[in-house]
């Protein structure tokens, strides 16, 4: 069925629960938040750098390389190995996530549309069969090569050598299984759909972050001088570490700012109330199809001094240091909140400082800034429309 296709991210009940609980320790386990997954993002931090540095300032659309970046940091946990920016692989594998995200979105969204919009069912069906068609064909072969980068790691499977969340799923099964015990979550189509959905979940999100707070350095140039004076400052031309951000509220706040301005999971992901309840005079039998709109909170008047505004002073005092905003939930909240939080963030962070460390970040010649458009594309997530930055370097570097 097409839940299945949705494992963690769409699932319920007993299968959610140990799965949810099987990743979360696991990851944790190999690092996730921790100083072993900053030694890795600080690895792909350099090999990012290189590519941006390729282009020698003039402008280009960082999208690809970008996501590959960010898609490196799940497959060394996954899998215990990076891939090469010119692997077929990892470039297939990245635009078939990318495709199933916007789809996804263009799919549930058309429901909508059909739904409400009875009087334009027929013109809009044939696009809708073709996008839900495609959605299908990517989602099966996506499958397909997940499939065989398992199968080689089941050949290679050393119980000694843990390499990565695959191995301990698998090792989990083969004892399982020498136990006897039939009816467990740890099968092969669990494990299949356990590292698309990381996949799906992990890249698209951090690299639409990350090149949305890009853009917005170059649209707003003042602001990336207050957060380069910053990184000067505290980090110097040395490695940015993670224990840095405490001393750099102004770049802590710019990253908050642009997770809650970009929005980019504005429908979180919908979710079945598990008992009847009343919410703002409502009342929401169990079992009801919802969606938390994040947009609600993230651009909330009664909360934000300006919420259709980038002002990274959202998150400042009146002295520059960094305060936490209760309506600051980009990750949702609950008990199906983002599981990957911690990596993410820490990822922010790296990629983000070591970017503006190295490079200046510009519109294209004879471009403004005011012409840099922030409407995004809708899909699943909100990504920046298609757009070139000149990423220059910076004295010293
Ligand atoms: C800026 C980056 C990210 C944002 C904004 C984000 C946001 C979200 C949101 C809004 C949800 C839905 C929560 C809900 O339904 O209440 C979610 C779920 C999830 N995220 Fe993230 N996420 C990010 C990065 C990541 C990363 C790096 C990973 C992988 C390690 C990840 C793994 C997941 C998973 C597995 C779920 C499903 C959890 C469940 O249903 O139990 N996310 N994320």
């Amino acid at each position: 069925s097409a839940n299945q296709h949705f494992w963690i991210l769409f699932s319920n009940g007993k299968t959610w629960k140990e799965m949810r609980h099987f990743a979360l320790t696991t990851l944790k386990d190999f690092g996730m938040g921790k100083r072993i997954s900053e030694e890795r993002i600080v690895e792909e931090c350099h090999y990012l750098l290189t590519e941006f540095e390729q282009h020698k300032g003039k402008a280009f659309d960082n999208a690809q390389i970008v996501s590959y970046a960010v898609s490196n940091i799940i497959s060394a946990l996954m899998f215990g190995k990076r891939f090469e920016y010119t692997d077929p692989l990892l470039q297939s594998m990245v635009e078939r996530d990318h495709e199933i995200i916007y789809l996804t979105g263009t799919a549930a969204i058309q429901v909508l549309y059909w739904t409400f919009l009875i009087y334009n069912v027929v013109p809009w069906l044939g696009r809708w069969l073709k996008n839900w068609r495609d959605l299908m064909h990517n989602t099966e072969v996506n499958k397909e090569e997940m499939r065989r980068i398992i199968a080689d790691l089941k050949e290679t499977l050393n119980p000694d050598i843990c390499r990565g969340f695959v191995d301990v799923f698998l090792i989990r099964k083969q004892s399982l299984e020498e136990s006897n015990i039939m009816d467990s979550q740890y099968h092969d189509e669990n494990l299949l759909y356990s590292v698309t959905n990381l996949f799906a979940a992990g890249t698209d999100t951090v690299g639409s972050t990350l090149r949305w707070c890009l853009l917005l350095m170059a649209k707003y140039p003042h602001i990336q001088d207050q957060v380069q004076e910053e990184v000067d400052r505290v980090v110097g031309s040395r490695q940015v570490r993670v224990e840095d951000r405490k001393m750099m509220p102004y770049t802590d706040a710019v990253i908050h700012e642009t997770q809650r301005y970009a929005n980019i999971a504005p429908l979180s992901i919908p979710l079945k109330t598990s008992r009847d309840v009343t919410f703002q005079g409502y009342f929401i039998k169990e079992g009801t199809a919802v969606f938390p709109l994040l947009t609600s909170v993230l651009y909330d008047e009664s909360e934000w001094e300006s919420p259709h505004t980038f002002n990274p002073s959202h998150f400042l005092d009146k002295d520059g240091k960094f305060i936490r905003r209760d309506a600051f939930i980009p990750f949702s909240a609950g008990r199906r909140a983002c599981l990957g939080e911690s990596l993410a963030k820490m990822e922010l962070f790296l990629f983000v400082t070591s970017l503006l460390q190295r490079f200046r970040f510009t519109p294209p010649p004879g471009v403004t800034e005011d012409d840099l458009d922030l409407t995004p594309v809708v899909g699943f997530t909100l990504t920046p429309s298609p757009h070139q930055l000149c990423a220059i370097s910076r004295e010293g570097f």
